[in-house]
């Protein structure tokens, strides 16, 4: 337990499936955590991190603008066991500290953590369970050379800069192979759920309230052929799509009358929430209000930070995202790293302004000062 929240630890090797396993819970209704996002976050400047690390290992790994740079340290560490046990030992106490924060302030009954170094940083000790992800050495470098875009020396050394995937299999509750369909690792995900759940007597499906008639779901509370059903229908795309999106973003149900009506996809990264597509398209244009408030709150739940929009995803061109307190900002004007990073991103790294309305200072600063 942490806090009084029933954990569930998600570990496994480099590209064997942990962040899809924990949007698959996400998208079950779950509070979830990013070790790796918080780590990245304790290297910002204002940390007590931050110094310690350039202390540690010289200016020469700070960036022009003054940031510690992940590729520069990452070449460091990475090839050298020594100094990333130095790294792990300043930022895992940081890391551990805000995740039992982050947690208590979410005060839900069941949530999920994905941390590479799950067990070697103590964390293990506090989940109720842990679960790890598996996939074969072939999978795992097809996958690092594909959407990593690692070369093949490269992807072989991350691999092998790690310990054998059978060590963590002796400590797992849960084993899940995510070798083949996406539909699979989601039925499997679902499976090893309600396995866990059984036992939790408080906990209830993510319901949020949006207007009297109105309220968003997680998606697996329908049934999965009414499921399918709605999605094929209101988007157009391909159930792989379907289960692609439960791996990778955030899918909200929109339903009315018991019936799902619309569907809202958004990308959760590092606290920051990037809206990604509204299916129908017209619902968006004629709900435009409902919509973000969902979106909003659904973000809320996940402890977002910020809210992001393209001017891309608005459709036609009729949507005014300044009407629901949005503003228009250039993403080289976000100061705050993980939300600068988000928004290059969502405007593919073109220097194009977007939509943005900030929710709640980043935690870890907060805690920091
Ligand atoms: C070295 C750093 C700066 C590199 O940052 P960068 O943004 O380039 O990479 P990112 O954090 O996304 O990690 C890339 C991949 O490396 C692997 N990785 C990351 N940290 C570790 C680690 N401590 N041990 C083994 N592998 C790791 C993961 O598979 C991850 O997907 C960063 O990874 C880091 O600070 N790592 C140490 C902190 C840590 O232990 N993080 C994990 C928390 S459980
Ligand atoms: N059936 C599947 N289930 C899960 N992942 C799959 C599946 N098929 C293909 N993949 C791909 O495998 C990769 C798994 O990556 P993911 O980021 O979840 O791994 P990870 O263990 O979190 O890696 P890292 O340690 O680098 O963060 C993704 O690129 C995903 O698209």
């Amino acid at each position: 337990m942490i806090d009084s929240s029933f954990t569930i630890g998600i570990t496994g090797n480099i590209a064997t499936g942990k962040s899809v396993i924990r949007h698959m819970l996400a998208n079950a209704g779950l509070f979830g955590l990013d070790a790796d996002s918080i780590a990245n976050r304790m290297l910002y400047p204002g940390t007590q991190s931050y110094q310690q690390v350039l202390d540690a290992f010289g200016p020469e790994i700070k960036t022009e603008q003054g940031q510690i740079s992940n590729k520069k340290l990452g070449q460091i560490v990475f090839n050298d066991q020594r100094a990333l046990e130095k790294l792990e030992a300043l930022v895992h106490p940081e890391v551990i500290k805000t995740i039992f924060n982050r947690i208590q302030a979410a005060g839900q009954p069941v949530v999920s953590i994905e941390a590479i170094k799950l067990i070697e940083s103590g964390l293990s000790n506090h989940c109720d369970k842990i679960w790890v992800s598996y996939a074969s050495f072939d999978h795992q470098m097809r996958r690092l050379r594909s959407s990593r875009a690692l070369t093949d020396q490269e992807a072989k050394a991350r691999i092998n800069s790690q310990p054998p995937q059978i060590d963590k299999f002796a400590h797992a509750d849960v084993i899940i192979n995510t070798e083949t369909t996406f539909k699979e690792t989601w039925i499997r995900t679902q499976r090893a759920l309600n396995d866990t759940i059984q036992s939790i007597n408080d906990f209830a499906p993510l319901h949020i309230n949006i207007s009297k008639d109105w309220f968003g779901t997680s998606v697996n509370t329908v049934p999965a052929t009414q499921l399918e059903r709605a999605w094929k229908e209101l988007t157009r795309q391909s159930l792989t799509d379907l289960y692609e999106c439960l791996g990778s973003k955030m899918v909200l149900a929109l339903s009315k009358n018991e019936h799902i009506q619309a569907f809202v996809l958004w990308e959760s990264w590092n606290f920051s929430g990037t809206l990604n597509r509204v299916f129908p398209g017209e619902f968006f244009e004629a709900q435009p209000a409902l919509v973000f408030d969902a979106f909003e709150k659904h973000a809320q739940f996940h402890q977002v930070e910020i809210l992001l929009v393209a001017q891309k995803i608005l459709e036609a061109g009729e949507i005014r995202p300044e009407q629901f307190a949005f503003d228009l900002q250039l993403p080289a004007q976000i100061t705050y790293p993980a939300w600068q990073i988000a928004a290059q991103k969502a405007v593919c790294n073109t220097p194009t302004s977007i939509w943005q309305k900030v929710l709640a200072q980043p935690f870890e600063s907060i805690n920091a000062a």
